[in-house]
Parts: C-alpha cells; sequence; structure tokens
C-alpha cells in the first residue's frame, strides 16, 4: 500500500508540471477529454453492436426482409463510427504525446543544464545513470504509458460504475446457497468481485513486483551498451592506432551479456507473473457459476440458466475493472522502472542544485578589475582536500603563466574561478561585468558547420563574416575560410593543433577580458606556439591571460608565475614564483 502511495505521488510529481501549470495546459485537457468523449463512444458503439448481432441473427431467423434492410443500415452506421473514433482517437493521442514529450523534454533538459547541473551530475558519480537515456527514451516512454493507462483506467471505471448498478440489483435478488445455508447479503457480489480482485493481484504482485527493478536495470543495461557503441563510434581513430578493437570488441561484449543477462531474468520473471496472471483471469470467469451452481442446481435462482449468464457477464466486466492492476502488471511494472528512473533524475537533479547552494566557495564580484582569492581551499568531490591558495591577486592586464605537476589541480584552479566547481571553502573576488574566457586543452567543436564551432557558443551572426576570416588567417588557418560553411564533425577532422587554433580564433573574436589557457596551445610544435602567443599578446594587449603551461618557452610570454607546490599531506598550495621572467 505505501509502495502504491509512493507512486502515484510520483506520478503526480513527474505529470502534474504539465497538467496543471505549463502553458499548453488548456490544449492537453481538451485533448484528453475528447480522447475520453471519443472512449465512451467507442463503449456505446460496442455495446450498441451486441444488440445488432442479435437483431441481425433475427432478421435472417424471422426472413424479415425490412429489418435486414434496418439492420443493414445501422452497421454500416455503427462500422462507421467504430472506424472514424479508432483513427481520431490515434492521432489525438498521437498530438498529446507529442506536445507533452516536446514540453516535458525541454524542462528537463532546463533541468540539467542549469547552473551546470550536467557537469556535477558527472564528476560526482551520481547514481543517476545515463541521463541521455532518461531524457531522450524514458520520457517518451513515461508519456505513452500515462495516456494508455489512464484511459484504460477510466474506461475500467465506467464500465464498472455501468454494472456495478445491475450485480447490486441482482446480489439482493439471488440467494447464496452454500451448504444449505443463504449466505446472500446486500450487494454481496460486490464484495465478492473485491475480495477475488484483492486475492489475485496480492499474489501477481508478489511474484511480479521483482519485475519493476528488472526492467530499470534493463533501461540501464541498454543505455550503457548504446553509450559504449557511442564511444567507440567517437574514438575510432584512436582505437584503430592503438589496435584496440578486440579489447572493445571483449568490452561490448560483455555490456552485451549484461543486457542478455538481464533479459533473461526479465522473460523468466515475466512468464512467472503471466503464468500466474492467465491462470487466475481464467478461473474469473468461473468463480461465480462456481459459487452459484448449488443454488441453480437447487433450482432457487428466479430466472435460471439466463440468470447466471447475465450475472456471469456484470461479474466478469466488474471482476476486469477490479483486477485492472494485475491483468496489466507486466505493463505497469516496465512503467513504474520508468517512473522510478525519471524521479531519481529529479532528484539528483535537485541534489546537484543543493551541492551549489550549500557551496562554501563563495564568489562574488566587485568593482575592482582584478581576481583576487582571499582564500581556498578546494576539494575533491569526495571531499578530500586538493588544492589551497591565499590572497592570490590577478590584476587587470597582468599575463600570469600557472606551473604544476601534473594532477597537481591546475585546472582545478581553474574550475574554481570559472565558477563551476563548488567542492570546498573560500572566498574569491571577481571582477564586476568583464568577459571570462577560459580554454581547455581539448577544444570542443559541436558538429555542424565550421563557422558555428569556431563562434561557440554565440551564434555566427554575432560576427561579421570578414572578422570571422581574419581571425582564422590570425591563427594560421586560412585554408580553411573557404571551408566555412562546411558541416563536419571538426573534432574528428582537424589535428590537435588545430583545434587549439580554432579555439584561439574563437577566443579573438569573443575578445575576453579574463583569459585562461589551460594548455590550450599545448598540440603545437613550440616555434608555432610562440607566433601565436606573440599574435595573441599583440592583439589582446589589455586583456588579462592566465596560461597553464609545462613548457619552459612559455615563461617569456608572462609576468609572473603562480606555482602549485606540493604540501606535506600530498596536497597543493599556490604560490608566487620570485624568479618569474619578464615578457
Ligand atoms: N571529478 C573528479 N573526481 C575525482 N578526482 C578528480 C576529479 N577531477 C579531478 N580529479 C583529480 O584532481 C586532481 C587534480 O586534477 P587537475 O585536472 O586539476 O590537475 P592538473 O594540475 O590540471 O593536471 P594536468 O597538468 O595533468 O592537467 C587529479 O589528481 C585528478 O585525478
Amino acid at each position: 500500500m505505501r509502495n502504491l502511495i509512493k507512486t502515484v505521488k510520483q506520478i503526480g510529481r513527474l505529470s502534474a508540471p504539465y497538467w496543471i501549470r505549463s502553458e499548453d495546459r488548456a490544449k492537453a485537457w481538451l485533448l484528453i477529454l475528447a480522447d475520453v468523449a471519443l472512449m465512451v463512444l467507442v463503449v456505446m458503439a460496442n455495446v450498441r453492436y451486441n444488440k445488432w448481432f442479435l437483431d441481425w441473427t433475427n432478421a435472417f431467423m424471422l426472413s424479415n426482409y425490412a429489418l435486414w434492410k434496418q439492420q443493414l443500415v445501422l452497421f454500416l452506421a455503427i462500422a462507421a463510427a467504430l472506424t472514424l473514433s479508432a483513427g481520431l482517437k490515434a492521432y489525438i493521442e498521437g498530438w498529446l504525446t507529442v506536445s507533452w514529450r516536446n514540453w516535458m523534454t525541454s524542462r528537463y533538459l532546463d533541468d540539467w543544464m542549469n547552473n551546470h547541473n550536467h557537469y556535477r551530475l558527472q564528476i560526482t558519480g551520481n547514481s543517476t545513470d545515463n541521463p541521455d537515456q532518461r531524457i531522450q527514451e524514458d520520457i517518451n516512454l513515461f508519456i505513452t504509458n500515462f495516456i494508455t493507462y489512464t484511459l484504460q483506467l477510466i474506461q475500467q471505471i465506467i464500465m464498472f460504475a455501468i454494472f456495478l448498478m445491475i450485480l447490486w440489483d441482482l446480489s439482493s435478488a439471488i440467494p447464496l446457497f452454500l451448504g444449505g445455508t443463504d449466505w446472500s447479503f446486500p450487494g454481496y457480489f460486490i464484495v465478492i468481485a473485491l475480495v477475488w480482485a484483492f486475492l489475485t493481484t496480492f499474489i501477481v504482485h508478489k511474484v511480479g513486483r521483482r519485475l519493476v527493478k528488472l526492467n530499470y536495470n534493463q533501461q540501464r543495461y541498454e543505455a550503457d551498451f548504446r553509450f559504449s557503441l557511442v564511444r567507440v563510434r567517437e574514438n575510432s581513430e584512436q582505437i584503430s592506432l592503438l589496435r584496440g578493437e578486440d579489447v572493445e570488441h571483449e568490452s561490448l561484449m560483455v555490456r552485451l551479456g549484461d543486457v542478455i543477462a538481464n533479459t533473461f531474468r526479465v522473460v523468466s520473471r515475466m512468464m512467472k507473473t503471466l503464468l500466474w496472471n492467465t491462470g487466475l483471469s481464467m478461473l474469473n470467469g468461473l468463480v461465480i457459476s462456481v459459487l452459484l451452481g448449488p443454488s441453480y442446481f437447487a433450482g432457487s435462482i428466479p430466472g435460471g440458466y439466463g440468470a447466471i449468464m447475465q450475472i456471469s457477464q456484470a461479474f466478469q466486466t466488474v471482476l476486469t475493472a477490479f483486477t485492472f492492476f494485475q491483468t496489466s502488471y507486466v505493463g505497469l511494472a516496465t512503467w513504474k522502472a520508468v517512473i522510478n528512473r525519471l524521479s531519481d533524475f529529479l532528484d539528483s537533479s535537485r541534489h546537484s542544485e543543493e551541492i551549489l547552494a550549500n557551496s562554501e566557495i563563495n564568489i562574488t564580484k566587485h568593482a575592482l578589475d582584478e581576481i583576487r582569492v582571499d582564500r581556498l581551499d578546494a576539494n575533491l568531490p569526495t571531499g578530500q582536500l586538493q588544492i589551497s591558495a591565499k590572497d592570490m591577486v590577478i590584476k587587470h592586464g597582468e599575463k600570469v603563466l600557472v606551473k604544476g605537476k601534473t594532477g597537481a589541480g591546475k585546472t582545478t584552479l581553474f574550475r574554481v574561478i570559472a565558477d563551476i566547481w563548488p567542492f570546498g571553502q573560500g572566498s574569491l573576488r571577481m571582477p564586476e561585468d568583464k568577459k571570462i574566457m577560459v580554454l581547455p586543452q581539448q577544444p570542443y567543436l559541436p558538429i555542424g558547420r565550421l563557422v558555428d564551432a569556431i563562434c561557440y557558443p554565440e551564434p555566427a551572426e554575432k560576427y561579421s563574416r570578414p572578422a570571422i576570416e581574419q581571425a582564422l588567417r590570425d591563427v594560421d588557418l586560412e585554408k580553411f575560410v573557404p571551408r566555412l560553411d562546411e558541416v563536419a564533425h571538426w573534432n574528428h577532422l582537424l589535428s590537435g593543433g588545430e583545434q587549439q587554433r580554432v579555439a584561439v580564433a574563437r577566443a579573438l573574436l569573443y575578445n575576453p577580458d579574463y583569459l585562461f589557457f589551460d594548455e590550450a596551445t599545448a598540440s603545437m610544435d613550440e616555434p608555432s606556439e610562440e607566433v601565436l602567443y606573440t599574435m595573441l599578446l599583440d592583439r589582446m594587449k589589455d586583456a588579462t591571460i592566465v596560461s597553464i603551461g609545462h613548457r619552459s618557452s612559455l615563461q617569456k610570454f608572462h609576468d609572473r608565475t603562480i606555482v602549485a607546490e606540493q604540501q606535506p599531506g600530498g596536497t597543493y598550495r599556490f604560490v608566487e614564483e620570485q624568479a618569474a621572467l619578464k615578457y
């Protein structure tokens, strides 16, 4: 019961924003109401069709030509109603699904992108596996299942309401003789239906509840497998160069193995659940006939066999409504797994926001044109202290080199300054209204036109074509000027050094006040790096440039050097290196 309440709450949490607060809600309600109206029409047409069948047979039996003609016209009307309703219903449901999916996906994308949540979810190794799959697949599954099961439930409720009255009346008209005693009481058919439904649902739930967890894992294993395939595709050159195909094949087979092994578990559990489900559903048809058998054979049922048939039909209909959860168990278990995955995603996003809100790294804006790290103890996401700094100032226009051993935490320092690393304590002051840009060692170039990759994340229209072409010439990529509109996967197509040049062209266009270079020229040969730095310092005389670099040749382009000094506990402290050479 607690689980049921929790699930209903989860469904409410996932669906309420669309149905109650979204700007699409009026349209959504109209569509679902139209769908329900069509469903009622279909139910009524089906009921009428049952009666038509009797009249049609009678027309033949009685050789009644007029009745035959009348029933033929009636049939065409029923068939037209059923056919049109089916088509219209499918269209309305499709329309609703697409609208809802569009709205919900965009909201989840907001959550994911907001305040760098996607990054924090990744670096904290949060329990949310494959958020991409949750956004792309689970939302769609949630919505289609929501519509299917809600409509089924409404249909069952309508049928239930119609037949419940019939069953109530029959309960008082028909005695229930068992062992010579009449056990009937007002509404006893309904109570029997309820008890039977509870019993069967309980049994099927006991057998099938593991399906939820198994389906949850199935989604995860499928997504892991797909992601591994994508990683092979993304890194195919390195894999080829390292002759890593066998290892990749083996590791893909391991992923596939997880999928297959879990599929077997799902199938086996599904089989057990379906066995119970089908067996008990078969018994549904017998329950009432068996119970009323003694009364019937004792001749104490008014209406005889006809009455038994009538009760059976009404009982069966009410029971179908009561046993909705039992008969739909396998599908509902799959839906519940999807609900859990989406709820976990929302929880993780909230948790990630909390990490940010509770961060003790306090970054404020100040009027001075300089970056001040008053004090900083930055941790790993695990809480372990990684780097510290005190009274570090980077002034307007300065060119600062940051050096230190591999893994010392230089990039972490940049992350803190860029305000994407909330782990630790400290106080930083950043200049107000100044443009800051961080260029990493491996620039991200989105798939698309080269011009878009250069201008990213700004739209290409922000800069004039001549300015973009000039930036390419400045970074010695003139040969790509004619290819600016070519669509490609530029991270795959350009050499490492060329990609870094594209990133420098991006910086030239963006023209930041503070430019952070995280080994952003490390893939270039030394002479090229020197030419590039000379050009950059010339173009961005006013800008503050902070570079992380290992090469000593970089020293002459900087005014001073900050070094990550190892501390006794294995952590690093950023301190001024006195012997820095001047440019
Ligand atoms: N998300 C994370 N989870 C756990 N450890 C991390 C995470 N990110 C970074 N680290 C660890 O923090 C340390 C510092 O990493 P960082 O990238 O800042 O070093 P770096 O000085 O820039 O190194 P390099 O010169 O090799 O680029 C490394 O030991 C790294 O393994």
